[in-house]
């Protein structure tokens, strides 16, 4: 087959907080590139991942959870546009729920979806917590009369169950000639960005429920060389008290993110990496447009 009659496109992973979308990206690249946490609302940004296959090219698009606005913060906001930004990009959405949950967050979403106007493939995730697999057929009957989905697909993100087939189902519905990324490129994001995304994620998983919604991370100095990634970075949170529940008794809860955040670094650039992190409070930062866009959180990105 010739590059220019490979099949490729877009697909847009979208779905509420938590249910699965970045595990997923992950397990189809076959590395971890998006941050995952049992906490919804763990993707912040628009996370591209190039999928090759013989047979084509999948450009998946993570998205942040879409939810129901509570308040209005800035932030929110972005989280919210950055989904429905991949949708209007995507050539087909993946719409992820979680087997056994359909609720007035679902309509909300598959209304917004059917606005715009793509083939929709639903995803039914985590099928492996079912505890009843026979429960699992009648879900699928009362989901399937909702939209016209393209296909309705059970999988497990988690365990790769139906993975393989999901990505070969998808492909044939994306144009010939559609592969539009070089073979060896990941995603379009800087090993910058990806690595304040891996200290966050150490953030997400070791904190409670506040801190980590009210944290932000900066990259102060990224220096490479064929051995050693030397990264400086800074964690924004809001308050004081934040901060010292951040930094822990003696420093000690720092140190253990910082050591989680290097280690999966290290096995992302296949280096040695020096990781350096510093704390400070900005108070009001979600609101604060200047600094949402140094985060790069004020595009469709
Ligand atoms: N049992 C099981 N757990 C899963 C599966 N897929 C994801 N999870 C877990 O569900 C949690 C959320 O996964 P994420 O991939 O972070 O979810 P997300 O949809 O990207 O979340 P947001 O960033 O909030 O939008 C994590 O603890 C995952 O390990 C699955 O197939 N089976």
């Amino acid at each position: 087959m010739t590059d220019m009659a490979r099949r490729g496109g877009s697909v847009a992973i979208v779905g509420r907080p938590n249910v699965g979308k970045s595990t997923l990206l992950n397990r189809l690249l076959g590395q971890k590139l998006s941050i995952t946490a049992d906490k919804p609302q763990t993707t912040r940004h628009r996370i591209l991942g190039v999928v090759e296959q013989p047979g084509g090219q999948l450009a998946l698009l993570d998205t942040p959870g879409i939810h129901r606005m509570r308040g209005a913060r800035a932030l929110n906001h972005a989280l919210n546009r950055a989904a429905l930004g991949a949708v209007i990009e995507a050539d087909v959405v993946w719409f992820m729920i979680a087997a056994g949950q359909w609720d007035e967050a679902e309509d909300r979403i598959l209304a917004s979806l059917v606005r715009e106007a793509r083939p929709v493939m639903l995803l039914v995730n985590k099928i492996d917590r079912l505890k009843r697999r026979e429960d699992l057929l009648p879900f699928l009957q009362s989901i399937a009369v909702k939209y016209e989905f393209v296909e309705i697909f059970p999988i497990s993100a988690l365990k790769g169950d139906n993975a393989q087939r999901l990505v070969e189902h998808t492909l044939a519905h994306l144009p010939e000639g559609g592969a539009r990324y070089p073979q060896d490129q990941l995603t379009d994001r800087s090993l910058r960005f990806i690595s304040a995304e891996f200290i966050r994620e150490q953030i997400m998983r070791s904190l409670g429920e506040e801190v980590p919604y009210a944290a932000a991370v900066t990259i102060e100095q990224f220096e490479e060389s064929p051995t050693l990634v030397r990264i400086i970075a800074t964690v924004w949170v809001e308050r004081d008290g934040q901060k010292a529940i951040l930094i822990g008794k003696g420093g000690t809860r720092l140190k253990t993110i910082g050591s989680a955040a290097r280690q999966s670094l290290e096995a992302l650039v296949e280096r040695k990496v020096f990781l350096q992190l510093w704390v400070k409070v900005r108070a009001g930062w979600q609101d604060d447009p200047r600094f949402l866009h140094s985060l790069e959180l004020d595009d469709l990105k």
